[in-house]
């Protein structure tokens, strides 16, 4: 089977919502760094030829030798990042060698790979794809008084995750031109949106979570020990 994916795991935040003096993707679920889960998970991944690992400037070495320690043979390098979840995806980008790239959020350590081989089958058949969940509230638009003016259709509206993937040439060039033209987007996606590709849908899980605030390090923890469990038994 043709190893044909270069991954991308971004891990150079700062996140300040946690609130911890320690940046978040290096803060211990289940006694480790918890950035380190998703990348084991890729490594297992069929397709991955290769990890490329964006940290903080100062966190390059200490996150070599913790990936050093736990044998990520796929990791092929670590970089800096940059002052953008954005820029950092671009840093890593710029080191991709494989026809298709995803980038995973280096906090979301609850990626399965049944969920990446299915986002990976929907990039395959559109060319782009994302891992989504269909939305479980009732979304309101809010204007700045704090009045809804809108409640747009829940059917319609889904949570998107991590992993993204995409063409490599074609997610550079969305990169590239965001950059050039001084945009700034949330994820990935939107920056290939811009450039008119189609991204598709592949449902994933609710338990992908992306690890924002506190309340987010406690049910980790409860979902690491439920994993644990259903392993013993
Ligand atoms: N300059 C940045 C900012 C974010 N990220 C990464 O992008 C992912 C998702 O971002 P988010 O949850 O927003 O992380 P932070 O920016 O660290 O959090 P916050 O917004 O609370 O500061 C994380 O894996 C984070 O490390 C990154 O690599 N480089
Ligand atoms: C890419 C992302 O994980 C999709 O949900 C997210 O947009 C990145 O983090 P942010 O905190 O929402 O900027």
């Amino acid at each position: 089977m043709e190893r044909n994916l270069s991954v991308i795991v971004v891990a150079a935040g700062r996140g300040s919502r946690m609130g911890t003096k320690e940046s978040k993707q290096f803060l211990e679920l289940g006694g480790r760094p918890l950035f380190l889960r998703a990348i084991e998970t890729f490594g297992r991944f069929e397709r991955t030829a290769e990890i490329i690992v964006v940290t903080g400037e100062s966190d390059v070495e200490r996150c070599s030798r913790y990936i050093g320690e736990a044998g990520c043979p796929l990791v092929k390098t670590v970089v800096a990042g940059g002052a953008e979840r954005q820029h950092s995806v671009y840093e890593g980008l710029k080191l991709a060698s494989s026809p298709w790239v995803m980038v995973h959020d280096g906090v979301r350590p609850f990626i399965r790979t049944e969920d990446i081989a299915s986002c990976y089958e929907e990039m395959l058949r559109r060319g782009a794809a994302v891992l989504a969940v269909p939305v479980k509230d009732t979304i309101k638009t809010v204007d700045a008084e704090g009045v809804i003016v809108d409640t747009p259709d829940r059917s319609l509206l889904w949570a998107i995750q991590t992993p993204q993937g995409f063409r490599r040439q074609q997610l550079l060039q969305a990169h590239e031109r965001a950059d050039a033209e001084g945009f700034v987007g949330t994820d990935d996606a939107m920056l290939a949106e811009r450039l008119g590709v189609q991204v598709g849908i592949a449902r994933g899980d609710y338990t992908n979570i992306k690890i924002t605030t506190p309340e987010d390090l406690v049910y980790g923890e409860f979902l690491l020990r439920a994993e644990q469990k259903e392993t013993e038994s």
